[in-house]
């Protein structure tokens, strides 16, 4: 696509981050890496979006604590954030509805002489599909980034569960934004993607970036070290692993207090 412009993207990670890992920052710059590599897209921006405390999965430290951590994990990069919409929602927000908050958060930002007038309530071909979707008041916006849900496998595989997820919000992720999804042990995304209907129907919007150094680095992993005392240090950015040790473990939350050398 030399000499033509690429279509900026905006990646948009929706997760616990309990807390948040290398792993998860890492999975953004292999996510750019791989849209840039074909020529078509430029990734302009990364927000990490932490969960809300309405989530109330096990073991969830709050949202004040996730958030701050996520900030401190990013602020030495020029291109990934932290936002705190979702995290500050008093229920637990659906993906699909934080991915459409970013989306009209983007296309607020657009000058607005460059609506394209057409609704999204109104038949559109998506990949030579007719698509709709009834009720929406969504509106292409001409200029506006694209915006792609950027998760790892697990997620991926999670559309699968039953009655986790609606039908209709994996058919507008899928559909209208994309999705960029990143190998983790243990997964075979093309085969999950072969074996659903909607994600096949769907599947140039479904980037798969390849994690070529295999690793089992998750959030689940540094809370069982830190329930052991193990350090965490090299899993977590140095300064995250400085807010475990001095904030969030004498705020009474699950994590233990006397792992100080975390502070080495
Ligand atoms: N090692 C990894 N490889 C690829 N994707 C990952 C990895 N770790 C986390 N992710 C992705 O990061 C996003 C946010 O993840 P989440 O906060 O649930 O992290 P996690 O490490 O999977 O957490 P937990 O172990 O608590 O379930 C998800 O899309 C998840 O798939
Ligand atoms: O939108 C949904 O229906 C939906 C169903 C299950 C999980 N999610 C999201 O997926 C993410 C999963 O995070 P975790 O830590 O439970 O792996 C989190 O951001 C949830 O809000 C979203």
């Amino acid at each position: 696509m030399e000499g033509q412009s690429r279509t900026k993207v905006v990646l948009l990670a929706c997760g616990s981050f309990n807390p948040v890992t290398n792993m998860h920052l890492r999975m953004f710059e292999l996510a750019r890496d791989h849209l840039e590599d074909t020529g078509q897209y430029r990734v302009v921006k990364g927000i990490i979006s932490p969960v809300g405390d309405g989530y109330k999965k096990k073991g969830l430290i709050e949202a004040c604590h996730r958030l701050e951590m996520a900030r401190l994990a990013t602020e030495n990069s020029d291109w990934i954030i932290v936002d705190s919409w979702e995290s500050l929602q008093p229920e637990w927000v659906e993906t699909n509805k934080v991915v459409r908050h970013h989306y009209d958060e983007l296309a607020a930002e657009q000058n607005d002489d460059d609506v394209d007038t057409v609704k999204y309530s109104k038949k559109r071909r998506i990949n030579k599909q007719v698509y709709c979707f009834e009720g929406s008041s969504h509106q292409k916006r001409r200029g506006c980034p694209q915006l792609m849900l950027l998760c790892g496998a697990d997620v991926l595989e999670s559309f699968g569960q039953p009655n986790l997820w609606k039908q209709e919000d994996i058919n507008e992720i899928v559909s209208f934004y994309g999705l960029v999804c990143v190998t983790r042990s243990g997964s075979d995304p093309h085969k999950f993607i072969q074996q659903s209907d909607t994600l096949w129907k769907y599947r140039r919007n479904i980037h798969i970036v390849h994690e070529w150094v295999t690793n089992e680095i998750s959030a689940t992993h540094v809370r069982r070290a830190l329930r052991r005392s193990q350090s965490v240090r090299y899993l977590l950015p140095d300064t995250v692993v400085h807010h475990q040790a001095e904030e969030v473990m004498g705020w009474g939350c699950e994590l233990k207090t006397n792992q100080t050398h975390f502070k080495n």
